[in-house]
């Protein structure tokens, strides 16, 4: 079964950096067939990607902006193309207009999967933000990464990073020339190799000539033998744990069959693993920046459903369970 397309929303003030990020993306995308969606092509260094033969798919919305498309249809539109089967896309990147409102962008994005684009998932919010002007307009309140970026232009971004901090819900990454290793985003995909070998030497001069190295996205992986507790476990993702970008995994409630979970901040999708799938408590794996490898085990600990209490109600994760049109993983 087709799998679903994380898209990413990358929003931020103007000049905060979202075509640099966007950019480095498609220079490290190490085999991930990303797509793009922007709407000023001339803010984006098109030759780059078609060179580096990553950006399968560069299009613009046809009215120009993003916040200016009320019904969601041109939006929809494209992502279902861009995330169909067909398409044979790993990543979708909108990189919103500085203007565009990022809450109105999420509700479309969200409408969007919810409709048409059945073969696209919530693949977060990235709020880029200037470390020169620190301005954010109160949005990095929603992000599930925030990039701090340009901070090669501080001479201390330590407060704030601070400040961000406190704020954000998700991680925040300090970086320049937004370096955000593509790895945060999405899964590496193992299975394909460069069919060209042209194109295989094109990727290497890129990354050669890059300049930027990124933090390499930090992941955690927790396996316990013993069902957890819905209500418990719906909390902790609930809360969204700290440094946590997105989650995966697979994970047994008392008396049920083995769940598939996915979360990209809260956004929580959960199902029934396929049959092949077994795992007698939780195999589950972290992906963030500035993750808290023992606080993840310990989490997850007392997450430990109490075997004296019986079944316990699988309702409060039953509540994420998506439909099964497409397959999840
Ligand atoms: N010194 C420095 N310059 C940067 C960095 N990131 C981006 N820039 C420069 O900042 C300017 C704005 O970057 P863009 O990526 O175009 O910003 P944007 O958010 O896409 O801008 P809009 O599309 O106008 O909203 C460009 O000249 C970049 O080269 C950085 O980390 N350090």
């Amino acid at each position: 079964m087709p799998r679903r397309v994380p898209v990413v929303l990358v929003a931020g003030q103007l000049g905060a950096g979202k075509s640099t990020l966007v950019n480095h993306l498609l220079r490290r995308a190490d085999g991930v067939r990303i797509g793009v969606v922007v709407n000023d092509f001339g803010a984006i260094g098109i030759d780059a990607m078609l060179v580096a033969g990553q950006a399968s798919a560069v299009t613009s919305l046809a009215n120009g902006c993003l916040c200016c498309t009320t019904d969601a249809n041109g939006l929809a539109g494209l992502l279902a193309e861009l995330t169909a089967p067909s398409a044979r896309l790993d990543l979708v990147v909108v990189e919103a207009s500085g203007l565009a409102e990022p809450r109105e962008l999420v509700r479309l994005l969200l409408d969007a999967i919810a409709g048409e684009a059945r073969h696209a998932a919530y693949g977060g919010l990235v709020v880029v933000v200037d470390a020169v002007t620190g301005e954010t307009d109160g949005v990095v309140r929603l992000a599930d990464l925030v990039v701090l970026n340009q901070v090669d232009r501080v001479a201390d971004p330590a407060p704030l990073l601070a400040a961000l901090r406190e704020t954000a819900p998700g991680p925040v990454l300090p970086v320049v020339r937004g370096a955000v290793d593509p790895a945060l985003l999405v899964d590496p995909p193992a299975r394909r190799r460069p069919s060209r070998s042209s194109q295989l030497a094109f990727d290497v001069l890129l990354r050669e000539d890059a300049g930027h190295a990124h933090t390499a996205a930090e992941s955690v992986a927790v396996e316990r033998d013993a069902p957890l507790d819905p209500a418990r476990f719906a909390a902790f993702l609930e809360a969204g744990p700290a440094g946590v970008f997105r989650a995966k995994g697979v994970v047994r409630f008392p008396g049920a069959a083995p769940f598939v979970v996915q979360t990209v901040g809260t956004a929580i999708r959960v199902r029934p693993a396929p049959r092949s799938v077994d795992v007698a408590g939780a195999r589950l794996v972290f992906i963030g920046a500035g993750l808290d490898a023992a606080g993840l085990h310990a989490a997850i600990d007392a997450c430990a459903a109490d075997p004296a209490a019986g079944e316990p109600s699988l309702l409060p994760v039953l509540r994420y369970e998506e439909s099964d049109r497409v397959d999840a993983l």
